[in-house]
């Protein structure tokens, strides 16, 4: 390509660019150029107003940012804000009336007046920097107690001092609360945690306050009952490395008759069947032990520790895992039934008392039910849902006695005193069977002796 062929072609597209610019500010700049230059009072008030209703129009917000690019191609002085260029013929009558000597003069002044009756508050809104003015505002409204803007004629009228009138009726006013009536949220929760951290801590002062008595004490003591260390139990002959060490007592220790009656747990443990309504439970001809209690408290477990037959009956740390009545079969004498838990499982509300409806009809209605083991974990002693089914059972005659269990996590001073609290509040009931039964399924303590207790049911269960 010739040079001269390439100037020509530069000079066209200048020529090009130059006239699109001018188009594409012709709109604004034109008009602007006509308020700019117009020195009639009347002429320059009118365009002045109509140019900011376009503007305000076109740019409602953050013009800088929604500024069409011909605004960026506009010179310097033409980039100010909006706020600062919509009365042009005011600034420039300004710069221009400015004596060479710097000093303000009355045509300044007067052009200042000027403006202000033009623009009102919206110009001197819009002069005052807009994070100092919404500060200064909220600022206001604060002090004022007002949510929203408060309307600028209020901003201009001399600030007083205001008294606080103080409204014993207005409870909205949190912080002149100063009784036990009138409480506020953050007062109100601090308050009611600290009524039941009270009631908690009395409650907790009461348990340490149990003496168990004599006969509570050496059982825990002679069955290793409680948190024991390790090196405990291997000192007292126990091999620690096996599951449930304390029910692998020696053969030697236990009597005779012991060893007859535990044998029934020797039988294999066999799934029979599961029941979610009534009229699936299974014909009642052998004799059943049922064990309830609420969620997580170790039933399951506690089936397996017996039997000693780990993961027959699954167990989990979650609670709610038995969701339905499962029977099962040890050998052909006796029936172990694992009842879904109450209380405290992650299920549903709806299922929750489906199942405890369920779980309320088989203990007082089923008939070959000889027993229910209610489990009670030593840790948290029992609860109200636990006494409403033990009240059930006294009106349906159902024999039930209480297993503490996971005794092995809690201190043998705190197992007897749970213990000890449960005998003195069960007292008077008479379904209740004696004694009560502390077992650990994990450590194996008791558990020898809950063998034997419910051994007897098959031996001399009678249909
Ligand atoms: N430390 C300790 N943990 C136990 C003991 N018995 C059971 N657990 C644990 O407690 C959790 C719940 O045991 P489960 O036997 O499934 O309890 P569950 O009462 O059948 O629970 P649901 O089926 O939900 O009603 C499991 O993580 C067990 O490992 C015990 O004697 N000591
Ligand atoms: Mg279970």
């Amino acid at each position: 390509m010739s040079l001269d062929h390439k100037v020509k072609k530069r000079l066209k597209l200048s020529s090009l660019s130059s006239n699109s610019s001018y188009k594409g500010r012709s709109r604004s700049t034109t008009q602007r150029s006509d308020d700019d230059t117009t020195n009639s009072r009347e002429t320059g008030k009118k365009t002045t107003v109509s140019y900011l209703k376009k503007k305000k129009t076109v740019y409602p917000n953050n013009h800088v940012n929604q500024t069409p690019r011909t605004m960026w191609a506009a010179p310097k002085r033409n980039q100010r804000s909006a706020s600062t260029s919509i009365n042009d013929d005011a600034a420039t009558s300004v710069f221009k009336t400015k004596s060479p000597s710097g000093g303000d003069d009355d045509a300044t002044r007067k052009s200042h007046k000027k403006r202000d009756e033009l623009d009102g508050r919206r110009r001197k809104s819009s002069d005052v920097p807009m994070a100092a003015f919404k500060a200064r505002k909220q600022a206001l409204s604060d002090k004022r107690g007002v949510v929203g803007d408060g309307s600028d004629s209020q901003e201009d009228k001399p600030r007083k001092r205001k008294r606080i009138r103080l409204d014993r009726y207005d409870t909205s006013n949190k912080r002149i609360v100063d009784d036990d009536v009138l409480l506020d949220d953050v007062h109100g929760l601090k308050n009611k945690k600290d009524a039941v951290k009270s009631v908690e801590m009395s409650k907790n002062a009461q348990f340490r306050a149990i003496q168990p008595s004599h006969s509570i004490l050496s059982y825990v003591e002679e069955n290793l009952l409680g948190r024991r260390r390790l090196i405990e139990l291997k000192r007292a002959g126990y091999n620690t490395e096996l599951p449930a060490p304390l029910d692998n007592i020696p053969q030697s220790t236990s009597t005779e008759r012991e060893r007859i009656e535990e044998s029934v747990f020797r039988n294999k443990l066999e799934f029979f069947a599961a029941a979610n309504v009534s009229s699936s439970f299974p014909p009642p001809d052998v004799p059943e032990i049922a064990f309830a209690g609420r969620s997580n408290v170790g039933k399951s477990s506690l089936l397996n520790a017996l039997t000693r037959q780990w993961g027959v009956v699954r167990t989990s740390d979650k609670p709610g895992l038995t969701q339905t009545i499962n029977f099962f079969d040890l050998g052909s004498k006796v029936r172990l039934v694992d009842l879904p838990g109450y209380g405290f499982a992650f299920a549903k509300d709806e299922v929750k008392e489906a199942w405890e409806d369920l779980v309320k009809e088989y203990v007082s209605t089923r008939t070959g039910l000889k027993r229910v083991c209610l489990l009670v974990d030593t840790k948290w002693g029992m609860k109200p849902r636990d006494q409403e089914l033990i009240n059930l059972m006294e009106r349906s005659n159902t024999k039930y006695q209480i297993v503490l269990t996971k005794t092995d996590v809690v201190f043998p001073m705190d197992v007897a005193r749970r213990a000890m609290q449960i005998e003195e509040k069960l007292k008077a009931n008479r379904s209740i069977v004696q004694p009560l039964m502390m077992v650990s399924s994990r450590s194996g303590a008791g558990i020898g002796s809950l063998r034997t207790a419910l051994a007897r049911i098959a031996k001399f269960a009678k249909f």
